[in-house]
This record gives C-alpha cells, structure tokens and sequence, in this order.
C-alpha cells in the first residue's frame, strides 16, 4: 500500500475516540475523529476518509441514520457502526443500512482492526440493501432476547444473513431458541414477503417425508387419493424451514441432496421437475458429524446444508441472559391474560444456578408456572427452588444409589451387556438399540410423573412435543390418560 488511508472516527466518548485514534495511528492509518455527526457528515461530503467509525448515539444525530445518507452520496465508502445498546434490532439496522459491518461495544482492539482492514480491503462495490414493501419495524418487534457476548455474535450474523439467501444450519440442543432464528432470518430477510413453511422431520412418519416435502400425485402410493402438495411447493419465494434434519430418512436425503444440487425437484409418482425457490435453514440439536461418522447421515447433504452454521449455546453457557429473558417471559405470560410478576434477587440467583436442560424453553415454562400458581406479585427463591425441584426430578438422578454419576452408572450396565453378547450372535444397530434402552426407561419416567401429560413431559424432557409424540409410537410406550 502506498499512501496512508484515511479514517473517519465520530463518537461522543472521548476515552474511545482517544483509544481508536491511537490504535489505528499506530497501524499506519490517518485519524480524523469528532465527537459529533454533523462533523462527520461535512468530512463525507467533503470527500474526505476511506472508512467511517460511527456510534449509534451522539448528541445530534443517530449514527444509524447516517449510514444510508452517507452510502447515498458516497456509495463506495465503508462505514462501520459500533454501539453500546447490543440488540438485535441494532445490528439488524446497522447491517440493512448498508453499513460494512457492526460491532457491539465493548469490543477489543484486535478485532477493530481487523475488521478495518477487512473493509479497506473489500471489493469497492456499493450495497445498498432494499428495505422493501412491508418492512418490518427493523427488528424492534421480534423477541430475541439476550445480550451475551454469544447472542451478540448471533446477531450479526442473523443481521448479516438477512441480505443473502444462504442456507443456513442451526445447531443448538432443545428449545435453545433454533426455530427462533430462523424465523428472524425470514421475517427480516429478503424473502419476508413469501411463506415461511416448517417442517419436523422427527414428526412425519419415515414413509410419508418425501410425499411432504416433495408432494405427490394422484394414485402415487396407497392411499394417495388425490394430488399432493409438498411444503417446497407451498413455500415457493419464501423460506423452507427443515427441522430435526438428523431425523431425515436416508432416502429422503438422497432425494433432498438431488434437490439442492439441481435447484429442481419432482413429486412423489410425478415426471415434471419444477424450480425450487426457497431459502433453506435446516436445524438439529444431533451431532451431524457424529451422525456422518455412523453412517447415517450424507456427507455431501451435509455440506450442502452446513453453508453458514450458526450454532446455539445452550443456556448455561450464558447465565448473563438470564434475567432478560426470565423477565420477557413473564412479560408474555401477562400478555396471554395471567397475572404480573416480579422476581426478588434471589429467585434470580436461583435462576442462575440451575442447568436448563430445557434451555430457553424450560426457562418459559418455569415462568408461566410461576405466574399461574404463585399468588404473591414477587416470586422468591424458595419458589423457584420447589418448582425446578418439581419439575427436574432427573437433578436427583444424577446422583444414583451407588453414589456415582449416571454415566458410571450407565457405563457398568453396558459392559455387562456387551460381555453377556460377546460370543453370541454379532451386535448390530448397537448405537441405536442402546439409546432405545435408555430412551424407554426415561420417557417412560416422564410421563409417569406428569401423569401421561405429553405436553409436560415434553416440557420436563426439553424435547419438541411432535418429537416426543414420535418417540412414544416407536418406542410404543402405553398412552396414559391423564388423571383429572
Ligand atoms: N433468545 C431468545 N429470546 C426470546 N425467546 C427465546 C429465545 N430463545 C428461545 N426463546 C423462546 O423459547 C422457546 C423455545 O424456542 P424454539 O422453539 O425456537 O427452540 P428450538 O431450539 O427450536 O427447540 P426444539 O429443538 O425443541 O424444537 C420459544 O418460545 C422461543 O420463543
């Protein structure tokens, strides 16, 4: 590089300005830095700067309304937003704005410059992102909440993907919030205006996946009385949402594979290929690698669908977004007509304590029981601690009666299983048998204790309720009828 490029820094915080300017400076760039916008604004229109910092919140204009009056008069400069406020609805705005990139304060240093040099070395092009007929209110209505360093890092990619039509896979165990995504990638993305069609994988009948997801025609197999449509039919424009893809039988992913490669699919029993148009996000709480290395999964479907992962920490991993999330709970279980409720500090810390198996799911589920059955208007600890030990009876469990983990436990059981088959007849579908053996058991625990309530078995298990559904057929586990 030759001549020196130019940065152009507005932010109200002076200690950041100083900060910026001197790490960059001492990366060779020139500095200029205000703390106001319409300083920032007469540089740009000036002419001045390679590269623009903004902050969201100056005295005199919002940083983020800059960004589309600067990418109108100078289509080809950079312009980086950084903010304290750390929403989604900020980075979605940041991204759709046209800004290069969006950075959540606080941000280390290292990953400001290199994110600099990054947009220094980008392609020149001007993308000026379409807001589109029938926007939404940028992000402001849609529930993502949490403002962890790992949502943080969710939403920009959220935010980033909502300008493309990648597919996009999203891992994360039960009820970490997976479906939730791909909703926001719908709802914001350039495909808002079409359908958004879901489908569960665990929740079909192996057989009928292909005629789901493809359709059928009239008389394709037994029972096909008339012509149907499948979900890539009925979400044509918009986005297809492929839920529990681990689940998916491997003829069907043989057929999804031929789809995604050819960009044409045809009906179950029918001759004429059609386009495919749809946005695809896929989502599982398996281990896809683990299922690849057992056969079970495709690869190369693998590949094709894993083109942006995005991956769902589970709860624990972020206890810091605990309280929000407990309280936007609470805030929607007043909103469907039961009673306000605050949480005292320890009912928080209590909160914070508990694993989540369930995740956010649990989390929802432990507030609209709270708001139910709690007369009082501030929950306190002992609250929460009877109604997680009432609906967690795994958490005893884990310690078994022979005071190791239930993995020891586990482990024991299965060596004497393996010895006792060593010189019988070869083991085959080990993995499978061995996790029917301890998924009978365990769902036939859940339901005991919730009295045949699927529903909140479902809850307790954090598994899908469909998945649940599924799992009792195969397992043909007895259907209980609930007590009254
Ligand atoms: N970050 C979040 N902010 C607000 N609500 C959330 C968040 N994450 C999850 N939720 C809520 O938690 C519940 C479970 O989320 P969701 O159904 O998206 O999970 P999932 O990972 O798809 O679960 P499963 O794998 O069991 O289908 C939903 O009601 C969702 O709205």
């Amino acid at each position: 590089m030759t001549e020196a490029r130019t940065v152009l820094i507005a932010d109200d915080d002076r200690a950041i300005r100083t900060v910026l300017s001197q790490a960059l400076a001492r990366s060779g760039y020139q500095v200029r830095a205000t703390s106001s916008a319409a300083t920032l604004w007469r540089w740009v229109e000036d002419g001045e700067g390679d590269l623009v910092i903004t902050d969201v919140v100056m005295p005199d204009e919002n940083g983020l309304d800059l960004v589309p009056r600067i990418k109108r008069v100078r289509p080809e400069l950079r312009v980086v937003v950084m903010s304290a406020q750390s929403t989604f609805a900020t980075a979605l705005k940041a991204t759709q704005r046209g800004a290069f990139e969006y950075l959540p304060k606080p941000f280390d240093l290292k990953e400001l410059l290199a994110v600099v040099e990054r947009a220094l070395a980008a392609p020149a092009t001007a993308v000026v992102h379409e807001e589109g007929e029938g926007a939404p209110a940028e992000g402001e209505k849609l529930p993502l909440v949490g403002r962890s360093t790992a949502m943080q890092e969710i939403y920009r990619t959220v935010a980033r993907l909502t300008t493309t039509d990648l597919t996009v896979m999203v891992t994360g165990e039960s009820g970490t919030g997976k479906e939730l995504i791909a909703r926001a990638l719908h709802d914001y993305g350039r495909r808002r205006s079409g359908p958004f069609v879901a489908i569960n994988m665990a929740a079909i009948p192996r057989e009928l996946i292909e005629s789901e997801l493809f359709g059928h025609e009239r008389g394709a197999f037994t029972g096909a009385l008339n012509r149907g449509v499948g979900r890539f039919e009925q979400a044509a424009g918009g986005t297809l949402f492929l839920d529990e893809i681990g689940d998916m039988p491997p003829e069907a992913q043989t057929r999804l594979l031929r789809v995604l490669q050819e960009g044409e699919f045809t009906t179950v029993g029918g001759r004429q290929p059609m386009k495919a148009n749809v946005r695809i996000v896929a989502a599982t709480h398996r281990d896809l690698r683990q299922l690849i290395r057992q056969g079970m999964f495709r690869e190369d479907l693998f590949y094709r669908l894993n083109v942006v992962p995005i991956r769902l920490p589970p709860l624990r991993e972020r206890i810091e977004d605990i309280p929000l999330l407990a309280r936007h709970f609470l805030d929607r279980a007043r909103a469907s007509g039961l009673p306000s409720k605050q949480l005292d500090p320890e009912a928080l810390e209590r909160l914070k304590q508990h694993a989540w198996p369930g995740n956010a799911r649990e989390l929802e589920n432990l507030m609209r029981r709270l708001a139910a059955l709690y007369p009082q208007e501030v929950i306190g600890g002992d609250a929460v601690t009877a109604e997680l030990a009432e609906a967690t009876p795994m958490a005893e469990a884990e310690q078994g009666p022979g005071g190791g983990s239930l993995e020891q436990a586990v482990e024991r059981h299965l060596a004497s299983f393996m010895a006792a088959h060593r010189d019988g007849m070869p083991v085959r579908d080990l993995y499978e048998r061995v996790l029917a053996e301890v998924e009978r058991p365990l769902l036939r625990l859940a339901l005991a204790a919730t009295r045949g309530n699927q529903i909140k078995a479902a809850s307790m298990l954090g598994l899908n309720r469909n998945t649940l559904r599924k799992k009792i057929r195969e397992l043909e586990l007895p259907v209980v009828r609930g007590l009254p």
